[in-house]
């Protein structure tokens, strides 16, 4: 049982009541019932890999795991998601996830997908909503949201609406836990404060660190398209992307690349499945990252553990180039399986295209700039200012620059 608790903990920064947890497996005896939020905005790029490994280790552990994909929230945060694409781009994370599971081996059959809409538009859900409104301060609320929830200058009341309901989501979700990235830690908090004075239970809170972007430091982000690897990304654009990547030599600390390692491909390596009857089960074996070296370099090498990794990156006697070597075929070995299925399915590139509709428009329109003259500029001007502050009618159409963009000119194209 200790085992199960460890499994759970393990890989995490911080975990808020633990003694929730502790009491469901060893008092109560039964699998803890947890989720994970995401809203559907830009698209999953290869930081997802780290939550993933977690629900990996929770469904290792036995627990009930649900996967909401937060819809509304997705509009909430500031239109990140625009409200005509939404649905296509929930079904599109629901496949992706459901993919990258897959590809790291873990059953899928275990796990719930719920969407968040199907409940929160419910009598019981607005209400809450309605209640909570009147015990929490707009700073409060506002606070709660500020690393999550897009800060703009003119921030909009969905903005405040949005930490809300996330913590009503614990209790509407029927959890004993919710999991998410530290950076939901202001969320977690306002949940556990203001769910009891409303008459529901206090839930733990899992925490994963922040691990920083493959390709650069800092957080992985999907606005900007060369600090992720994109999930559909082939071979010679990731391994351009890897070998490009910053990677001081002897620097362990803020390391992109190591905390990817530690937090991805290691604990992945050590997910294996056997079946017992019908039942398929994830149990553990040796954590291995091979990295394939040059003879003059060494030869190939094999890391059981991130401490070894990171003591001869720090004596330079592993080079940024063959970790990079070692991250590039792993990391190719991982996307295979979910570009294959992408590339061979077409109602999977159909999703695709609907969820994020190429920028041929602004392709197109920059063929036209020339005729547009200053309408275009205009367009441009608008997609600057979005940077910074929100202006409704462009918000609306979406969360890349170049969405907005594009919208702006069909509009004055079609206008
Ligand atoms: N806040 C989460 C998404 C989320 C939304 C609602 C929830 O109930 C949980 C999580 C994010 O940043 O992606």
């Amino acid at each position: 049982m200790a085992d199960k608790l460890h499994i759970i903990t393990q890989n995490l920064q911080e975990v808020l009541n633990e003694q929730i947890i502790k009491h469901v497996i060893e008092v109560e005896q039964r699998p803890l019932k947890i989720y994970w939020g995401t809203a559907p905005t830009g698209r999953p790029h290869c930081g997802y890999f780290v939550p993933m490994t977690k629900i990996a280790h929770f469904l290792q552990a036995g627990c009930h795991v649900k996967i909401l994909l937060a819809d509304l929230h997705a509009f909430l945060d500031n239109m990140k998601a625009p409200l005509d694409l939404v649905a296509y781009r929930v079904k599109y994370y629901e496949r992706i996830v459901k993919s990258m599971l897959t590809s790291i081996g873990v059953p899928i059959d275990k796990l719930t997908f719920v969407i968040g809409s199907t409940y929160q538009l419910s009598e019981k859900y607005t209400m809450d909503i309605f209640r909570m409104s009147s015990l929490v301060t707009q700073n409060d609320a506002k606070r709660a949201g500020a690393d999550v929830v897009k800060q703009v200058e003119s921030p909009l009341l969905s903005g405040l609406i949005y930490p809300l309901m996330q913590a009503l989501d614990e209790q509407h979700l029927d959890v004993d836990a919710q999991f998410g990235g530290v950076d939901q830690r202001k969320i977690f908090v306002l949940a556990e404060e203001y769910l009891p004075p409303l008459g529901y239970k206090k839930r733990a809170h899992l925490m994963n660190p922040m691990v920083p972007g493959l390709t650069q430091g800092g957080k992985m982000s999907s606005s900007d398209p060369n600090s992720k690897i994109d999930l559909l990304d082939n071979a010679k654009t990731l391994n351009k992307k890897i070998a490009s990547a910053f990677c001081a030599p002897g620097v362990v600390e803020g390391n992109g690349l190591i905390a990817f390692v530690e937090y991805v491909l290691l604990p992945i390596s050590k997910l294996s499945v056997t079946n017992i009857g019908d039942e398929k089960l994830l149990v553990e074996k040796e954590a291995k990252f091979f990295i394939d070296r040059p003879e003059k370099w060494g030869g190939p090498i094999e890391y059981s553990s991130i401490e070894q990794l990171k003591e001869d990156f720090a004596s330079d006697k592993l080079s940024p180039q063959d970790l990079k070597q070692g991250i590039s075929d792993a990391l190719n070995k991982l996307l295979d399986p979910i570009r294959e299925e992408f590339n061979n399915d077409p109602s999977f590139k159909e999703l695709e295209a609907k969820a994020y509709p190429p920028p041929v428009v602004a392709k197109q329109a920059k063929k036209k700039e020339k005729v547009l003259g200053s309408k275009y500029l205009e367009a441009m001007e608008a997609k600057k200012k979005r940077e910074t502050e929100k202006t409704p009618g462009v918000a609306a159409t979406g969360d890349s620059v170049d969405e907005v963009a594009a919208k702006v000119i069909e509009t004055t194209i079609t206008e």
